[in-house]
């Protein structure tokens, strides 16, 4: 019998679930048996379900052609053969929030793409470089579920990993005011350029609720445990941040623009020593997905760039580079994530693969 854990994909057909699949291909610790999406496509196998909407550089996995697709919403008959489910699921807010807390009370742990969950005060929303102390809240939404095994925990948004590595590197300088933009490529939107020609040397100025997240979700990110209210108390010291969000015409890899205040004086040479030496309970626990180095600085004046950098550690590093003094702010960089990797299903994958790591995720 598979030692390896047994997961299902909610959301299975979209771009973060396809995104999902491609990453569960050999991993050595979870095994993907079980495929969820709408009833529409239900039923079908994989392969005739996603058609011509498989948007991966890397083909189809073979494994994952002939598997039937379930029903995301037969909750009991998805999660009755899985140790968990990631979700990917793609539905109005509310809906979301509904199926996951469904699943969680089946026994079964939900490691969320969605930011449906995000602001659930019980719910852990974890980079598992910078928090994953907050993963002991579990405890306390497992009573208010009245579940021993099952829960939820989400990651956070793509935009905000391209400039929250930074800041938690540099935690002892007081970060306070940040202004960021960010220049996120369409895959965020879960598209390619065959189905958004228009985006071809063009931006948009405005992504739907994107600069409310960029803005808000560091601030539960740096949080901290309220252990008598069972809850994350988001971070309530100087850090502000406001920030503008423009869509850019790159397949993958959001980067990030950042002016930044400090409460605490530091130079050059002690603000890129904290980010080249972060070093984290992921990458010592040797997770598949953690990268060996969180964060590289880059010294060229043209780095990061997307098509060179957003790869770094296969898609879950950051790409800091262009660190100056400011003339109104006290510094200016430039960061790059990949945001359909670190960003999306890779940060929910590393997520999973601590919980598992923590004792929290075991087999049913
Ligand atoms: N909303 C983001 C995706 C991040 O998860 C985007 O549109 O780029």
């Amino acid at each position: 019998m598979s030692e390896k854990l047994k997961v299902g994909v909610l959301g299975a057909t979209g771009m973060v679930g396809q995104r999902f699949i491609t990453l569960l291909e050999n991993h050595p610790w979870f095994e993907l048996t079980t495929l969820a999406a709408s009833a529409h496509s239900a039923g079908k196998t994989y392969e005739e379900a996603v058609g011509d909407r498989w948007k991966m550089e890397t083909p189809m996995p073979e494994f994952v052609k002939h598997m039937t697709v379930l029903d995301g919403d037969d909750v009991e008959n998805v999660a009755k053969d899985v140790d968990f489910m990631f979700s990917a699921v793609n539905m109005p807010k509310d809906q979301i929030r509904a199926i996951e807390e469904r699943y969680a009370k089946t026994e079964t742990p939900v490691v969320s793409n969605n930011s449906a969950h995000r602001w659930t005060p019980d719910v852990p929303m974890v980079v598992p470089e910078i928090n994953p102390e907050h993963f002991a809240v579990i405890e306390h939404q497992r009573r208010r579920l009245g579940t021993t095994r099952g829960f939820i925990a989400v990651k956070p948004n793509c935009s905000i990993q391209a400039y929250t590595p930074a800041l938690a590197a540099w935690k002892e300088f007081e970060p306070r005011e940040v202004v960021v933009s960010t220049y996120q490529a369409i895959s965020g939107a879960g598209k390619t350029f065959k189905d958004w020609p228009e985006m071809v040397g063009n931006i948009i100025p405005f992504i739907s609720g994107e600069e409310a997240k960029s803005e808000k979700e560091p601030l539960k990110v740096f949080g901290h445990v309220d252990a008598e209210r069972g809850e994350i108390v988001p971070f309530e010291g100087a850090l502000r941040i406001t920030s503008q969000c423009i869509r850019v015409p790159v397949l993958n890899g959001h980067t990030a623009t950042v002016f930044i205040n400090f409460g605490k004086k530091a130079t050059k040479e002690e603000l890129i020593d904290r980010l080249v030496n972060y070093t984290s309970q992921a990458a010592e626990l040797g997770l598949p997905h953690a990268p060996k180095q969180f964060i590289q600085y880059l010294t060229e004046d043209d780095r990061p760039q997307v098509k060179l950098d957003v790869d770094y550690e296969g898609g879950m590093g950051v790409s800091i580079g262009r660190l100056r003094e400011d003339s109104i702010f006290d510094w200016k960089f430039v960061g790059l994530a990949h945001n359909t990797l670190r960003g999306a299903a890779g940060g929910a994958l590393e997520c999973a693969e601590m919980l598992k790591a923590l004792g929290y995720i075991t087999k049913k």
